[in-house]
């Protein structure tokens, strides 16, 4: 099932809020319910529902549990994927100690540094690899996505390094734009641009208020 990339992100999101509902002991949610947490519309949420074929409303609004199962399979696929981390510094390490065993379907299985001080080391129970050692070790854990949080200047270098390996799928953090084959399905996090985002909407916002 090929859906657009922004119904994933709910999707993804959805699930979340859905655990949170669940462990509250909450077993059903009406859309316009789970509109409100994400600042969306009721309309927004029946449609994504719609497109992955979940019809199922009862009076007491969605069922919780059936909601996630479906949403998971959607998501995960059936044996999980094996994540690599390239670059163990500040933003490597806060990523694979929050993100491991967050997710049972997506397991951080190595993480990799040129820095002689952090290879051989363990974050988070994850060992650090000599990234010299990036595609025996791809291939020997089955991993499938690669996280870069290596230093700006690291990542064309990486790009080769990641595409002569196999990986499916990368996420950057770095802030150089990185060109991939049709290979790779290929996402960049920056951290600048979502900031400025947002202080350009509080900019307009507050010249908005002072002409009226
Ligand atoms: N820290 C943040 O909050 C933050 C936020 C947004 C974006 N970023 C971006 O994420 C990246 C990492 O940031 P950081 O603060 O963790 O930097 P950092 O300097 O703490 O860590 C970078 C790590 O990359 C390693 N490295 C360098 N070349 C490498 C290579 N070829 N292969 C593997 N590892 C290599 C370094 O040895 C170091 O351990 C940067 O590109 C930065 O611009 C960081």
């Amino acid at each position: 099932m090929k859906l657009p990339e922004k119904t994933i992100e709910r999707l993804s999101e959805y699930r979340r809020t859905l655990f949170n509902c669940l462990s509250n002991g909450k077993t059903h949610i009406y859309s316009h319910e789970l509109a409100n947490l994400h600042s969306n519309t009721a309309v927004q949420v029946r449609r994504d529902l719609m497109l992955i074929g979940f019809s199922s409303m009862t009076k007491k609004g969605y069922d919780v549990k059936e909601l996630i199962d479906l949403i998971s399979r959607i998501l995960d696929s059936k044996d999980g994927q094996n994540v690599a981390v390239l670059g163990m510094g500040n933003l490597g390490k806060a990523i694979t100690t929050y993100f491991n065993g967050k997710r049972s379907k997506l397991n951080i299985k190595a993480t990799f540094d040129v820095d002689p001080e952090k290879i051989g080391t363990f974050q988070s129970g994850v060992m650090c690899y000599s990234i010299n050692e990036f595609e025996e070790v791809v291939k020997r854990e089955n991993i499938t996505i690669a996280v870069i949080t290596a230093s700006p200047n690291a990542a064309p270098v990486l790009a080769g390094i990641i595409e002569k390996a196999g990986i499916k799928g990368v996420l950057s953090f770095t802030s150089t734009p990185i060109n991939f084959s049709d290979n790779i399905y290929y996402e960049g996090y920056d951290m600048i641009t979502s900031l400025e985002k947002v202080a350009y909407f509080v900019k307009e916002r507050s010249l908005k208020k002072k002409s009226n």
